[in-house]
């Protein structure tokens, strides 16, 4: 193989939110999690990683760079993939280019690897399971593996366990397992994307820095130290996830907000019961909360739900677009843009909500009406950096517009 032909593939994968959280790990090395999780998959028109990974005889070594900047592959959680997914290689043939690769071949070959997230990496958007679901989507069909999505899973799995929710759209159960060496351990979809079209999601970014403790370190120290979590893992969870499924399935809004905000404020319980204990939420976070509280009692019934990661952002999934209106009118009046930002930079994603809304500039933002549930009319402004508006979404995609390859395909490097 003297020859200097580069092969490649380029695959989108969405970023995917828990509403049954996974927190603590029985298995720090292969990721495997002390209770089952569920998620909705975020559309990824919106929020996805594009990932290219390329083979060729020319290549000294693998390289990876993410978001344009060259990245180490050297940490285990990138060798375990990148092992597991070899293993599975097989042989490929491009006939037309006069290509052939035996699936011995593959323990020999270089892979140069480029991702692009399309929002900030490392700021609480699951930017590490889109990122991994991505890479071992891609290098699964470069490598003409036969596994199915849910085989994959496992492998993205152990490059961050919430990764192995995004080879799938819609709603995915992260099943726990039982065997020592995580082979039971994957994703399932539950149902796709087009089961529940009503809902839509909007997600207010708080603050888009880089957080203090990791989901990794955080979720390490609350299973050395907090009993909240043996509790939860053990009696809660169980329970809330079959409760969880049935709410999905029957398309039960006021079930599924009750269990995904009760899910994700015991997460923060568990934060908080971790010696030391870590917050996540911030004072802006614990306002949306109270806003959606009172909200949803004075309808009588859940127009939202709302669920926090390891960090300050809210996801807001509301049951249909009216209610997705009203809230974008909540959230605006409470939080309005600072003075030198204008709507079209303050709410990305789906900007069709702000029509159903009536707010067609910042003027009709300036004009909205205290929310007739709270007694407090103070604003905020400048304390959400901006909103994201989207759905659930479809899963992992090949893309065949070689344009939209992030390597060159002569040299293998970034383009
Ligand atoms: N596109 C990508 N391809 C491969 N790895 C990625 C990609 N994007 C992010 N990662 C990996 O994930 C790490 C960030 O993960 P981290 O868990 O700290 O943040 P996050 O996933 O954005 O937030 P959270 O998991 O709390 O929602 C990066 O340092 C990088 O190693
Ligand atoms: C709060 C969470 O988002 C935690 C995600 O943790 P990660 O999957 O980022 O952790 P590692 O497995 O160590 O990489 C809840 C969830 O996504 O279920």
């Amino acid at each position: 193989m003297g020859e200097k032909w580069v092969l490649m593939k380029t695959a989108q994968t969405p970023t995917n939110i828990a509403v049954i959280k996974y927190w603590g790990k029985r298995d720090e090395t292969l990721i495997l999690p002390v209770n089952d999780s569920i998620s909705v998959t975020l559309d990824p028109a919106h929020l996805c990683t594009t990932t290219t990974v390329a083979v060729s005889p020319a290549f000294q070594q693998d390289r990876m760079w993410l978001n344009g900047k060259e990245i180490s592959l050297s940490g285990g959680r990138y060798q375990n993939c990148l092992r597991e997914i070899r293993k599975r290689a097989r042989e490929v043939e491009d006939k037309e280019r006069g290509i052939k690769i035996e699936k011995k071949d593959w323990a020999k070959l270089h892979l140069h690897i480029a991702s692009y997230n399309n929002f900030p990496t490392a700021a609480g958007l699951a930017s590490s399971a889109a990122g991994f679901a991505c890479l071992v989507f891609a290098l699964a069909k470069l490598m003409n593996v036969s596994e199915d999505e849910s085989q994959l899973s496992a492998i993205a799995r152990q490059g961050s366990g919430s990764a192995c929710r995004s080879l799938f759209g819609g709603f995915v159960k992260w099943i726990m397992g039982k065997e020592d060496d995580g082979s039971d351990s994957l994703a399932v979809q539950l149902v796709d994307e087009k089961h529940w079209e009503d809902l839509f999601i909007i997600i207010a970014v708080v603050s888009s820095r880089q957080k203090e403790t990791s989901s990794t370190s955080g979720m390490r120290e609350s299973v050395e130290t907090s009993s909240l979590l043996q509790h939860r893992a053990k009696e809660v969870v169980p329970k809330r996830t079959i409760q969880m499924e049935e709410a999905i399935q029957n398309r039960d809004f006021a079930s599924f907000a009750k269990l995904a905000c009760a899910d994700s404020n015991q997460f923060h319980a568990v934060c908080l019961d971790t010696l030391p204990p870590i917050f996540y939420m911030n004072d802006t976070s614990h306002r949306i909360i109270s806003y959606v509280e009172k909200w949803n009692r004075s309808e009588g019934t859940p127009q939202v739900a709302y669920t926090f990661d390891a960090g300050p952002n809210a996801v807001l999934i509301a049951r249909d677009r009216k209610a997705a209106a009203q809230l974008i009118q909540r959230l605006l009046f409470y939080f309005p843009p600072k003075s030198d930002t204008d709507l079209d930079s303050y709410l990305l994603g789906d900007k069709t909500i702000l029509k159903d809304a009536g707010l067609e500039g910042l003027k009709d933002v300036e004009a909205l009406s205290p929310p007739p549930e709270n007694g407090s009319a103070q604003k905020y402004p400048g304390d959400v950096s901006y909103f994201i508006c989207t759905r659930p979404g479809k899963g992992p995609i090949l893309l065949s517009n070689d344009k939209l390859a992030l390597l060159d395909p002569e040299t293998g490097l970034p383009k």
